[in-house]
């Protein structure tokens, strides 16, 4: 899957499945849209497959609280579209202690507001890990992921927590994504700046490559958000 700039969309006429975060929460934007772009609607018409929500930028700097962002995860979902729900703590909350409890809230948000799970995939990216160069470490993360798992298996279904994707965002590069892919609970990785990047050494690249053979496979929405190398 690539989130491209508007300049390539039509990138996903050749089969690439393209994402974007700004959408409008209905079909007609209110005043709580006036930041964001696109209706899905229109993305639809373009042939994209998901929306990002519940991104860092959107949350922090935008302003978008957890129910807005539930609203926009529960119309995207009624659409057709796929789902990334991204969930995350502020460095200031790890460092008092808070990631489970943040990340918990923002996860309840999205499973009051989404009808099923089917169409979701779960993105933790720590924000002091987002475009700062300081990726997660193996551990930090799978804590996170293995803990994300367990609150889906006891708030939503054991089913859900078995079968949701939860990926990984935050600094990963080629190098990295290798030893984070390691662990049971991180199933994919969402990437950022190092997909801006042509990468020499392709471990990421073989992931993205993988979760496009399972996509192909078997129908499902794949694991990776992919880093695109020459
Ligand atoms: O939107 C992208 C993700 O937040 C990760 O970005 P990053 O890989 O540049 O840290």
């Amino acid at each position: 899957m690539l989130q491209p700039f508007l300049c390539f969309f039509c990138l996903g006429e050749d089969g690439m499945f393209i994402s974007v975060f700004r959408i409008w929460s209905t079909k007609m934007p209110n005043f709580s849209d006036l930041l964001s772009v696109f209706s899905v609607e229109q993305l639809k018409d373009i042939s994209c497959k998901w929306v990002i929500l519940g991104h860092s930028e959107r949350r922090h700097v935008i302003g978008e609280d957890d129910q807005f962002i539930g609203k926009k995860a529960a119309y995207t979902l009624s659409q057709g579209l796929g789902v990334i729900a991204c969930i995350g703590e502020l460095l200031k909350e790890r460092e008092e202690g808070k990631t489970f409890d943040v990340c918990f809230q923002q996860l309840k948000a999205f499973a009051d507001a989404v009808p099923s799970w089917d169409n979701v995939v779960i993105s933790y990216e720590p924000v002091w890990a987002i475009g700062t160069g300081k990726v997660a470490s193996p551990q930090q993360a799978q804590e996170v992921h293995v803990a994300v798992r367990y609150w889906l298996k006891k708030n939503v279904s054991a089913e859900v927590a078995s079968k949701t994707r939860i990926i990984y965002g935050g600094s990963v590069n080629g190098g990295k994504c290798a030893e984070l892919a390691k662990e049971e609970d991180i199933d994919g990785f969402l990437v950022g700046g190092a997909s801006l990047k042509f990468v020499s050494s392709q471990p990421l690249g073989l992931i993205c490559m993988l979760g496009l053979t399972l996509f192909y496979a078997s129908e499902c929405t794949m694991r990776l958000a992919c880093e695109m190398n020459s």
